[in-house]
């Protein structure tokens, strides 16, 4: 049965009707994964061996999937839920919970089959994403009893675990979405059970997902740092440089070359701090640095097709933008605001004010 003509007796059975009974609790299980391996326990390294061994092994991937979690997509945008405490979540199903959806919905689209594993909770369930972007939106986010949310506002919505797991997922699905065929020969790809990877059907060539990297550095002269703004970013808001590696390029020489060619500076020291995955516009893996100029050569030649603005801030100026946080939307924003906290350029601003505040201190 179609979405648009479903009746109210499919809504009363499957996923919804455990949901409503029992929010989210009822529908995970806790079962621990054995699959033929050792039975694992809930270390570190027996998980990660685990999520490999998934990968290379499609019968295990199968299996892990039967007693695993499934977050759900429409169109990229993930499904999520408001907690108990008003915090946001994913809505997480089981794979019964999610067979049931597909049978109530009549769906001759993506199969739970189609599901691509993304990684392994803390109670050794495997972790998984569907998107069932060929079903009314609507329907299925009130069947689940949750909402989807367009992927950049669920990323400062969930708390930061749970936004990287989204921000991987819908990174996947739109990867799994836009390599079906061989960049090579043009033949269509297959993907493995995990959907860790595609192969060609006619060259073999293997596709493993991609990131793009990208360096992002927050530059000071010893008393101030360094933040730009793009003519596209929000309204008030300043951020660290950034810049996409070239081919070939260590982090140091992209970094050294994207603030030359940004704000005309050369670069002394550099340190690496933190990275993170960014799913925004697409994958791109960030290396957070801090490096240093001398404050002797801090004058500013921005490069304008690339930067709206750049400018030297003080630390009073930091810390204070920083208690701001973000401006709620709507209304005017101030004239400085800085990137929220799942940005690693936060976190390396922050970093760098902690630093100065001790400077200070211990002067
Ligand atoms: N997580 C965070 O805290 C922050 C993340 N970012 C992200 O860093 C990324 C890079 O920063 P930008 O200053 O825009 O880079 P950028 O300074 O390298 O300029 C972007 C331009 O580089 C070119 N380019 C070269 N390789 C590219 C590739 N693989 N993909 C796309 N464009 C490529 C394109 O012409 C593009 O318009 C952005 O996607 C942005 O979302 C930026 C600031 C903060
Ligand atoms: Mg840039």
């Amino acid at each position: 049965m179609r979405t648009g003509n479903r009746t109210r007796p499919v809504l009363t059975s499957g996923p919804r009707t455990m949901l409503l009974l029992n929010p989210l609790r009822g529908i995970l299980s806790a079962r621990p994964q054995v699959l033929g391996l050792t039975r694992f326990s809930s270390s570190f390294v027996s998980r990660m061996r685990f999520l490999n061994r998934l990968k290379q092994e499609d019968e295990a991937c199968a299996a892990a999937l039967q007693d695993g979690q499934l977050v759900l997509f429409h169109r990229l945008q993930p499904l999520l839920q408001r907690g108990p405490t008003g915090t946001f979540r994913p809505v997480t199903l089981t794979c019964s919970g999610v067979q049931s959806l597909l049978q109530n919905f009549g769906s001759d689209g993506p199969l739970l089959e189609d599901s691509i594993l993304i990684g392994c909770s803390e109670q050794n369930q495997a972790q998984f994403c569907l998107d069932v972007g060929h079903l009314d939106q609507a329907a299925v986010a009130e069947f689940c009893a949750g909402t989807f949310i367009d992927l950049r506002k669920s990323f400062f919505l969930l708390p930061g675990p749970a936004a990287q797991l989204v921000a991987k997922a819908q990174a996947l699905l739109r990867w799994h979405q836009t390599n079906g065929f061989c960049s090579a020969t043009g033949q269509p790809t297959h993907r493995n059970r995990a959907g860790s990877q595609r192969v060609c059907s006619s060259s073999s060539i293997i596709y493993y997902p991609k990131m793009s990297p990208v360096v992002i550095v927050l530059l000071s002269d010893g008393s101030r740092c360094l933040l730009g703004r793009q003519a596209s970013f929000p309204r008030g808001m300043y951020s660290a440089l950034a810049g996409f590696c070239d081919m070939g390029e260590t982090l140091e020489e992209t970094l050294h070359r994207e603030v030359a060619e940004e704000v005309g500076l050369e670069v002394q020291d550099v340190s690496y701090s933190s990275s993170q995955h960014w799913p925004f516009p697409h994958s791109s893996f960030m290396l957070g640095c801090h490096a240093t100029v001398s404050p002797a050569h801090t004058q500013l030649d921005v490069d304008r097709s690339e930067l709206e603005d750049a400018r030297w801030f003080t630390p009073e100026e930091i810390s204070s933008a920083l208690q701001a946080g973000v401006p709620p939307r709507g209304g005017r924003p101030p004239d400085v605001w800085l990137p929220p906290k799942h940005a690693v350029a936060h976190h390396l601003i922050s970093e760098w004010s902690d630093r100065q505040r001790h400077l200070q201190a211990s002067e």
